[in-house]
């Protein structure tokens, strides 16, 4: 697998070697070793998977002390735009983002560690996204901001009319009222 820091520091999208023979292919979702050599130190204590629908957004989300998450995320059916904020108050690219398609056809993984809010918005209906996180559920330590913040400028390319939200989402603060703990 190859991992590629991205122009935000922390930030890696993962491309796994497919094996592919007459029965379909393979490929190592996670390996120790690799992240170690790229720098990375994850312990994952909890695996989540969720299906969306096309134009479902998820969104921007993370947690803060005392449960702050790393996230590995891949798609495994479908397609999603993954994005990550720099929310690491000391660091030069603070509110800048990465957005990175990832999709059952590319294999792409996203390494977001904690100092960062995530979503992705669904582009096919069915698709299946799946993600191992180095802290677990934690619902007192949730924050978020808007998914369309105008201030984080994300080109998510579907109109606000056409977003599927969850009614937690659609309250989420603007990054202008948005204090980060990181
Ligand atoms: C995240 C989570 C949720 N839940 C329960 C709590 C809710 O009743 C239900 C749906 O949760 P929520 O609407 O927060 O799910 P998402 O909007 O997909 O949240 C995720 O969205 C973006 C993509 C993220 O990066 C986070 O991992 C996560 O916040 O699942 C749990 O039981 N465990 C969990 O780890």
């Amino acid at each position: 697998m190859t991992l590629t820091e991205t122009k935000i520091k922390g930030l890696f999208v993962i491309e796994p070697k497919v094996w592919r023979d007459g029965r379909g292919y393979f490929y190592e979702s996670y390996n120790e070793k690799e992240f170690s050599k790229a720098g990375i130190k994850a312990n994952f204590v909890q695996d989540n998977q969720s299906l969306s629908q096309k134009g479902a957004l998820r969104g921007l989300h993370a947690q803060q002390d005392p449960s702050p998450q790393g996230k590995l995320v891949r798609v495994i059916r479908g397609r999603v735009i993954d994005v990550a904020i720099d929310i690491r108050k000391s660091s030069p690219t603070y509110g800048q983002h990465i957005a990175v398609e990832l999709s059952e056809d590319n294999h792409k993984m996203f390494w977001v560690p904690p100092g960062f809010l995530h979503g992705f918005l669904t582009l096919e209906d069915n698709t299946i996204f799946t993600y191992k996180v180095t802290n677990p559920y934690d619902k007192a330590s949730e924050i978020g901001v808007r998914w369309n913040d105008e201030d984080l400028n994300i080109i998510w390319g579907i109109d606000a009319s056409e977003v599927i939200l969850s009614e937690k989402d659609k309250e989420l603060p603007l990054f202008k009222d948005f204090v980060s703990p990181f």
